[in-house]
């Protein structure tokens, strides 16, 4: 028996419909990378049976989207209300991470699932990375095809002696850029993995968890099994995946 990894969604409306929809890129890497069993979650907020949810499942991954966390969860105002919001999926990740890495529940955490970390555990982030001074545009060029859009877009730093660092076994990696949302404040309590060149926070992880937890800015299930690097990372989450879920059946 695999693992359970449970995928919250994405609320998205096809046509007069409402829907709870994860890509197929993230569940795929669930399968691929970490050899776990992906399971939608839908995200109904506060009429989610959350401790059930807690109990059933074996793991976590936080997906991308293109909607942002809402400001009002780390104190600010709406930047730009043209940007996409989702707020079933901030009621439903926001709590879901708090109890989770509490139970050490393990959690892979990717790009909007980084950020939704982050102020779930009481940072911040900037709305618009590319207006701070002293950053780049983090953005990716809409224009571009897909396989330009998730390539490799800059370098990230690992932090020497770091998870990942030890995760990944290189000082340095390319990796693709898709968000224009970043770290701003970094929560309490949780330990930078990977900078990027302007100094932006690409990865941390949750110091006092008692399980595995990495989130990640870039996209790493993107054509995964083609890039070592995130075949490591998910490798990796799967076996805590699998050490959680034989401590929970009181196995060795
Ligand atoms: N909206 C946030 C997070 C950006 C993000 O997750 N991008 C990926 C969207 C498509 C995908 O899931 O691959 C921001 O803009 O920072």
């Amino acid at each position: 028996m695999r693992p359970i990894v449970i995928v919250p969604a994405c609320t998205r409306d096809f046509g007069e419909h409402p829907y709870h929809a994860a890509q197929h890129k993230y569940v795929d890497a669930i399968v691929l990378g970490a050899d776990c069993a992906p399971m939608i979650l839908p995200s109904l907020g506060k009429d989610l049976d959350l401790e059930t949810m807690l109990q059933l499942c074996d793991g976590i991954m936080l997906t991308g989207s293109a909607s942002n966390v809402h400001p009002s969860y780390y104190s600010e105002e709406v930047l730009d209300p043209s940007l996409p919001q989702d707020p079933a999926r901030d009621e439903t990740t926001l709590p879901l991470i708090r109890a989770a890495v509490g139970r050490g529940i393990p959690i892979i955490a990717i790009c909007r699932g980084f950020q939704e970390m982050n102020v779930a555990l009481g940072g911040s982030l900037h709305q618009a990375v590319q207006l701070v001074e002293g950053k780049f545009d983090h953005r990716e060029n809409p224009e571009l095809g897909m396989d330009e859009q998730y390539g490799d877009a800059h370098k990230i730093q690992l932090t020497p002696g770091g998870m990942l660092h030890a995760i990944v076994g290189a000082d340095e990696i390319p990796v693709n850029s898709l968000h224009g949302q970043g770290v701003n404040e970094l929560a309490p309590g949780l330990v930078i993995e990977a900078r990027a060149e302007d100094g932006l926070v690409e990865a941390f992880s949750v110091g006092a968890a008692p399980g595995f937890t990495l989130a990640v800015q870039w996209h790493p299930e993107w054509r995964i099994t083609h890039n070592p690097y995130s075949m490591k990372m998910f490798g990796a989450f799967g076996q805590a995946c699998r050490d959680y879920r034989a401590r929970k059946q009181g196995r060795p």
